[in-house]
């Protein structure tokens, strides 16, 4: 293991054409907690969080993953290193079931997609595992549901159930609540807590209650830049923070 930051970068910094959108960016991600990224409309939060998962190229900085530099690799790569951003829900087929959704993500990460002469005993065995992701994120009883039936949350947790398959050892999140009721809200801020046993999640979220219940470790950013980082108790209690969300009208 290579210490107590699984992620850490250094410098990292995104222009878009003149405007710079990421500035000098040092974060450290510490393994296996809950790590949020905030800040008001415009902040760099999701540029920040396409820099890590590699979707944008860094104009400057260094992006470490278990003390490896992955500056320059590309997400696939990352994604075989452990480091997995979960995608979005158009990632679920809406009419395949809940367990077929999950074997497919399963025969995916075995390579066996196309092998439909393998043995029964290999598929048994990924039926086994396809269940017990599941039952992890709370979907068992919807197990031959067509996952386009399933409600938003539970469509979520489907997805999250599609990305453990890949046993991520880092999770990335963009704004899991997005768009989500109060009851789905709950649901999946367990979710998040109970998988995050044993692993690393970063996510961006604007719901400031489910950041506050969540998270371990907290950094705001304002304008491409680090304003403060720090458990909720502590940011919540600094002025720079408050005066960054009451401005924005995001409080
Ligand atoms: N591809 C791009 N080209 C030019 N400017 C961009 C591009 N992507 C983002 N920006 C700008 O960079 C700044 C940060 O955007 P970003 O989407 O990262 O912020 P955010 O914190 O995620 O905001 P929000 O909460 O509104 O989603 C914004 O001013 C945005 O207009």
């Amino acid at each position: 293991m290579s210490g107590d930051n699984i992620i850490e970068t250094k410098g990292l910094t995104k222009e878009f054409k003149g405007f710079i959108a990421v500035s000098d960016v040092d974060l450290k991600v510490k393994r296996h907690t809950i790590h949020a990224l905030i800040g008001p409309n415009g902040a760099g939060k999701t540029t920040c969080f396409n820099l890590l998962t590699k979707f944008l190229t860094p104009s400057a900085g260094q992006i470490l993953f278990n003390g490896k530099d992955i500056t320059q690799a590309k997400p696939a790569a990352i994604a075989r290193q452990g480091m997995v951003r979960s995608f979005q829900i158009s990632a679920v087929f809406g009419h395949l079931t809940v367990l077929e959704n999950v074997r497919v993500a399963l025969q995916r990460v075995e390579g066996t997609s196309f092998h439909f002469w393998r043995s029964d005993e290999c598929l048994n065995s990924l039926n086994a595992k396809a269940e017990e992701l599941i039952e992890a994120v709370g979907v068992a009883e919807y197990r031959d549901t067509p996952a386009g039936e399933l409600s938003y949350g539970r469509k979520r947790a489907l997805e999250i159930a599609t990305t453990l398959a890949l046993d991520p050892e880092m999770l990335l999140l963009d704004e899991p609540m997005a768009g989500m009721g109060t009851e789905d809200i709950k649901r999946t801020a367990e979710l998040i807590k109970r998988v995050s046993a044993n692993r690393t999640i970063l996510m961006v979220e604007h719901n400031l209650s489910v950041v506050a219940d969540l998270s371990d470790t907290i950094t705001v950013l304002k304008l491409g830049r680090v304003l403060a980082e720090g458990s909720y108790a502590e940011i919540s209690k600094n002025p720079e923070v408050v005066e960054a969300y009451m401005g924005s009208g995001h409080a």
